[in-house]
């Protein structure tokens, strides 16, 4: 029989190597210079491209990398991943879809992890020979089907309100549920998704913290 498994994407994730328009702006020449990298192949960071940002439409909430590492840290480091009940997909804002095998070790370290994610959009799998993270173009309704899923929920600050306990318990009704958490810093999802939307606090929070209440909400469930 199936085991019953939590499937987690991180979507619309602010994840994006430096779109063309902006490859000439001296704050990512410079940075790329200092990286010894091509300025296409560096990954947008709005800790180091700020000014550049600024040219570019939704500059505001773009180049945050730093949202998908956390949220990918606890996730693969949680209890549920270690027994084998959760798959964690980053899907991108230019639909890109990072798979991840559960067994991968991230490194810690965040200039690292911006190296790994450098190389994994050069090359489309990283490490090459065990292609514990792949990347392929797709959108977030197209990895939805992929995944066969029997409900789908998506977290959002206007959803339904339910405390994460319950949510654990309702999540734990399905076999394949996927939970959709927005890996962008303001604003609203961009992709156009069919869900039910569920709220777990009446205020925003960030997506790492969310990612953390789900997580150990179904955990509790299903982990006897
Ligand atoms: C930092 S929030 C997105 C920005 C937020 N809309 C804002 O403008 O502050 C990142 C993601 O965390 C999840 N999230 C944040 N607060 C939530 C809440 N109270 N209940 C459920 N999900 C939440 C949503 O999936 C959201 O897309």
């Amino acid at each position: 029989m199936e085991k019953k498994r939590l499937h987690l994407i991180i979507a619309d994730a602010e994840l994006e190597t430096v779109p063309e328009t902006i490859v000439d702006h001296p704050a990512i020449v410079n940075y790329a210079k200092r990286r010894k990298k091509k300025p296409e192949r560096v990954i947008l960071d709005s800790t180091y491209h700020h000014s550049a940002l600024r040219q570019l439409e939704d500059g505001g909430r773009r180049g945050r990398p730093d949202i998908v590492h956390i949220c990918l840290l606890n996730a693969l480091d949680s209890i549920l991943n270690k027994e084998d009940r959760l798959r964690v997909y980053v899907h991108t804002r230019n639909d890109y879809v990072i798979y991840i095998d559960p067994t991968t070790r991230l490194p810690r370290n965040y200039n690292r992890f911006i190296g790994l994610m450098e190389s994994l959009f050069e090359k489309g799998a990283v490490p090459e020979d065990l292609k514990l993270l792949r990347l392929e173009k797709k959108s977030l309704n197209d990895l939805i089907s992929e995944i066969k899923p029997d409900a789908v929920f998506i977290m959002h600050e206007n959803g339904e309100f339910m405390i994460p306990k319950h949510f654990g318990k309702l999540l734990s009704k399905f076999k394949r549920p996927i939970v959709i958490v927005g890996g962008f810093p303001h604003g609203d999802f961009r992709s156009k998704v069919e869900g039910i939307k569920i709220s777990l606090y009446r205020e925003p929070l960030m997506a790492w913290t969310i990612v953390n209440e789900v997580i150990v909400s179904y955990e509790w469930e299903v982990i006897k």
